[in-house]
This record gives structure tokens, sequence and C-alpha cells, in this order.
């Protein structure tokens, strides 16, 4: 695996409608940068990976950084491109300063709390957004996944159900709820200390830059450090047996696959920032119900009594399919509003 998994070329993304910030024509003048990923934020220091074709000496390294001044507040996270200059050699007292931050592709936004009130971006340029839900043992939680699936679509990223613990219960019931929006899917299973399902997700994940959320106990850390091996990510079980204290640390780190690919675990995300999200950008991944727009008062909701796609569906416009599209759109759109987290 090499830089290129990380080149935008590469990168499987539709784009971001809105856009990223402007692109600049001017250049900083950092002819000697080199450009890395960052892998891992804590505290002010940046954990960056220098690909082996990214600049210096040919061999791939870790790299930590810090911000140059000049950034000011900018915010640089866990998927950004960023350059270097400074000491890039990844020694152990070596540190590097990151001086420009690469226009992004994709962001994925952690909603305002109570200790922050600003949205603020947790993961760039991920391209797919991983829904761990178990299907039983937690129960899933269908407003929780509506949220992700407004925060991917929002975003940018293409959504993927990671169904877990099929072994508990018959996946149908669940998938039959969820079928009439097409979404891709995997189911995994425990099967005699093995997973079943995990080389489909594999392929799923191959060459793609994933980004893993769900709630605790749904067996993420379990999928993880099966598809990475050396990840140690803590699980529920291995928390019973120690009684060691659960993974305390709530900041992204990006995990490479072995083949190609990365993974992006969200220990800390409980919840995504919505609360910005313009209802047209949703109805925008309905193409069948997108149509039916045009007669919709000004600054229509797609949720009022006013809202001229209920008189598209009705009029077939749509499809056999379209009232049960509908309301899966307008679960989605109500999602927005819930204060749910995981
Ligand atoms: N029956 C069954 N149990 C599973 C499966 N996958 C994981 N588990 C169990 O579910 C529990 C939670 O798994 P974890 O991997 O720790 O879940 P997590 O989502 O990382 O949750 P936190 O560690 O709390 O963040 C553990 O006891 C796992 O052994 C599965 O496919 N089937
Ligand atoms: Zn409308």
């Amino acid at each position: 695996m090499s830089w290129r998994d990380l080149d935008e070329g590469d990168i499987r993304v539709r784009p971001n409608r809105r856009g990223s910030r402007p692109r600049t024509k001017e250049r900083p003048a950092h002819a000697d940068a080199v450009i890395a990923l960052v892998v891992g934020v804590d505290r002010g220091r940046y954990t960056c990976l220098v690909p082996a074709d990214g600049g210096g000496d040919g061999r791939e390294r870790t790299v930590v950084a810090m911000k140059a001044r000049e950034l000011g507040r900018s915010r640089i996270v866990v998927g950004d491109r960023v350059a270097l200059v400074g000491d890039t050699s990844g020694g152990p007292d070596a540190l590097a300063r990151i001086v420009r931050v690469e226009d992004r592709t994709s962001v994925l936004r952690r909603t305002a709390d109570d200790s922050d009130p600003v949205e603020r971006v947790i993961v760039a340029n991920a391209d797919q957004l991983v829904i761990v839900t178990a299907l039983a043992d937690p129960e899933p939680r269908p407003r929780m996944i509506d949220r992700c699936l407004v925060a991917a679509y929002d975003a940018g990223l293409e959504p993927l159900l990671a169904l877990t613990k099929a072994d508990l219960v018959d996946p149908q019931p669940f998938l039959s709820t969820y079928a009439p929006l097409g979404l891709d899917y995997v189911v995994t299973a425990r099967d005699d200390g093995d997973i079943r399902g995990l080389d489909e997700l594999r392929r799923r994940l191959s060459g793609r830059i994933s980004v893993l959320v769900g709630h605790s106990g749904v067996g993420k850390s379990t999928l993880v450090n099966a598809l990475v091996p050396g990840a140690a990510r803590v699980t529920g079980e291995v928390n019973d047996v120690t009684g060691r204290g659960r993974h305390t640390s709530t900041n992204a780190v990006a995990l490479r696959l072995p083949d190609s690919g990365w993974v992006i675990d969200t220990p800390g995300v409980r919840t995504f920032g919505l609360a910005h999200i313009d209802p047209d950008r949703i109805v925008d991944h309905f193409p069948d119900l997108a149509g039916g727009t045009d007669e919709c008062p000004r600054g229509c909701t797609h949720d009022e009594p006013e809202c001229a796609l209920d008189a598209w569906v009705a009029g077939g416009h749509a499809g056999p399919a379209g009232p049960a599209r509908l309301e899966s759109l307008r679960r989605l759109l109500e999602s927005r509003s819930a204060a749910e987290e995981w």
C-alpha cells in the first residue's frame, strides 16, 4: 500500500456540491514540504504518516508535528492531508511543523454539545460512513441510524450498514425496515470463534477511507480488531475479563487496513451535527422524489401539509415504491431534530 491509496484521484467520493473552501491560486512558498496524512490528534500533537513516495528518503515513516502559527485557529483533523516542514525525519525527538492543509474532499461534523457549543469537523477526506449496528444485544437504534444516514448524505460519504450479531437474531425483519432506502449493507455473525461476513466487509472497505461509528456494545471494536491486526481496540469482552477501564480515548484514529484502505475509528463521537443541513440536500439523495419538489412552497420543509411530494407520489410519479420512499425520506428529515445520542 502506498501513497496512491491516499491520492485524491483514487478516492471514490461523491462531490460535495456545497464544496470545500475555495482553492487558493497561489501556494505558500514551502516548496520543500512533504505531504502527509494525519492519522491521530492528541492535545496539539498531530501524528502524521509520510508515505514512501511522499517526499524525503523514500521510506514510509510516522512523524509527529505541531501546527505552524501561521495556520491560526484552523482545525486539523484525522484524515487531513498536510504539508510538513522542519524535522520530518520521524526520529524519536523530531517535531515537524504543519504549514498547510490540503483542500478537503469531505468533512464529517460532530454536533455541538454543552461543553463545546460549536459544531466541529471530526474527520476529513473520508468517503464511506460505516454505521455499525447490532441486530440484537443491544437492540438497533433506528433514530440514530437515520441521523447517521443524514450526516453521511450531507458530508458526501456513502453509507454502509454493518449489521453485527446475526448469530443472535434473523437480520431480515430489520433489513425490511430499511429496504426502501436501498442501502448497502454487510451482515456479520459470530461463528465458532470466527466472524462470518468479515471477508465481505473487507471487500467493501478495500481501497477506501471509511469512518466507523456505532454505540457501545455493538461490536465495533471486535470488527476493528479483526480487520486491523494489532489495532488492539479494547473490546467489552476484554474489559469484563481484566476489569480494566474501558478505552478512554475520545479521539478519532486512522488505522491502515492490511491490503489497502483505512478505517477511522471514532470512539468519542456520540452524535453528528445536523442542525446546518438543508432539507433539499437530503431530498437530492432521492432522485425519484426530487422532481416532485418543484411545486413545493418556498422554503418547504417537505414535512408539512403544503408539501407537493404527497401529490407527486399519489400521482404515481415515484413508482410503486413511492409511498415507502417518501415515508423514509420524512423519517430522515425528522431525525435531524431528535436529540438522540449513541
Ligand atoms: N453474539 C455475538 N456477540 C458479539 C459479536 N460481535 C461482538 N460481540 C460481543 O459483543 C460485546 C461488545 O463487543 P465490542 O467489540 O466490545 O463492542 P464495541 O462496539 O466496541 O463496544 P465498546 O467496547 O463498548 O465501545 C462483546 O462481548 C463481544 O464479544 C457477534 O457477532 N455476535
Ligand atoms: Zn415539500
